[in-house]
């Protein structure tokens, strides 16, 4: 297939404190996140100066992407849009058709399948092309959560990380979602906790580990609502109630270290594991490794030169769509918005 753009798309945040209410607002719309949440929330960006680290991350990336190409003599544009903050894809998508991009590929940063993982970013794309006269082509990637580029640089990092402790338990997270959007997940459901289980697993193998847990972070939502757990914080509970010494976390489910992860795992979960006198480190996730700029150019060759995917779980490849027609009709759909 002959392409002329690659597009980074991503969840967007704010890049200074004006920005966090309209930015928290964009991201939870219809969605039935109660307001003391949101207070909370817009708390934790304020507390890093109204900066989410996300956006500067992904330029970086779009860096060593742009880097990667050139190396391996691919000549396209890189192009940068998100779902909930400037610069808006609608946006970004009317600069590639001014720039005369005919077909572009969709590099999500989330690696995963599921709603707010993979069918959340199709209705991007189906927005931000219904925004503007004679869309592009917008086909996205595949799913690379088993990719030997976003494996091994967390393999590495929990060695990097685990390097101060005789003894740890090896602990991966990922971002919760309602259990009833688990449910819907995939061709057979709970897709998203199947394969942040298996690149969890993918892991522990490169490292020899044999024990380890998978447990969920930063939930939002009506707290009647069930979301996956257990949260990591409860788990440095029930881990120092073990007797547990030294904990390393590993965030599989994320591509870089933006909010949730300098929050959620680098300030809450980190205060309470020292609050027991319990040795903490959290890996770095693979977003500024070579290996996962190297990854998206792998990706975006199986499209244009048919280069042979790799992969490292016997897991189907999944996500790959054109112009955010979703997988399947009813695929990865949330339950509450299915028409009755
Ligand atoms: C699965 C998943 C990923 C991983 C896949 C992917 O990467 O896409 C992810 C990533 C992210 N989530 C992010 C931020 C937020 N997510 C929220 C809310 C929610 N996330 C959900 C799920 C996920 N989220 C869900 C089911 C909700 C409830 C509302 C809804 O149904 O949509 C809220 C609202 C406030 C709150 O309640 O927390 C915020 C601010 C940021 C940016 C951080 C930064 O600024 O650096 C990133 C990368
Ligand atoms: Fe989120």
């Amino acid at each position: 297939m002959s392409v002329d753009a690659l597009l980074l798309l991503s969840f967007g945040g704010p890049e200074g404190p004006d920005d966090v209410r309209p930015f928290l607002e964009n991201v939870t719309r219809g969605r039935g996140v109660p307001p003391e949440r949101l207070d909370e929330v817009a708390q934790h960006y304020l507390h890093f100066g109204g900066v989410s680290p996300i956006n500067g991350l992904n330029r970086d990336l779009i860096e060593g992407i742009r880097a990667a190409l050139a190396a391996a003599g691919v000549d396209l544009p890189v192009y940068f849009g998100n779902r909930n903050w400037h610069p808006m894809l609608e946006d970004t998508v009317g600069e590639m058709i001014a720039d005369g991009v005919r077909r572009a590929l969709v590099f999500p940063t989330s690696a995963y399948g599921g709603y707010s993982a993979c069918r959340q970013y199709d209705e991007d794309i189906l927005r931000a092309r219904a925004a503007v006269a004679d869309p592009p082509e917008l086909v996205k990637l595949r799913q690379y959560f088993d990719h030997p580029g976003f494996v091994l640089p967390f393999a590495d990092a929990v060695r990097t990380a685990a390097a101060g402790f005789d003894d740890f338990r090896l602990v991966f997270t990922a971002h919760s979602i309602p259990n009833a959007f688990d449910a819907t997940g995939g061709p057979s459901g709970h897709l998203y906790s199947q394969q942040v289980a298996e690149a969890a697993r993918l892991v522990a193998a490169e490292l020899g580990v044999t024990e380890y847990d998978v447990v969920w972070q930063s939930r939002s939502g009506p707290p009647q609502v069930p979301w996956l757990e257990p949260d990591i914080v409860d788990h440095v509970d029930a881990l120092h109630a073990k007797g547990v010494a030294n904990l390393v976390v590993c965030p599989v489910g994320f591509v870089s270290d933006h909010l949730e992860v300098v929050w959620d795992l680098d300030t809450e979960a980190r205060e309470r594991a020292e609050s027991y006198g319990m040795g903490f480190a959290r890996a770095a996730t693979p977003g500024p490794d070579q290996r996962f700029a190297d990854m998206v150019v792998e990706l975006v060759r199986e499209h244009v030169d048919g280069v042979e995917p790799r992969k490292l779980s016997t897991f189907s490849t999944l996500g790959c769509t054109v112009n955010g027609e979703f997988c399947a009709v009813a695929c990865c759909e949330p339950p509450a918005r299915r028409p009755r």
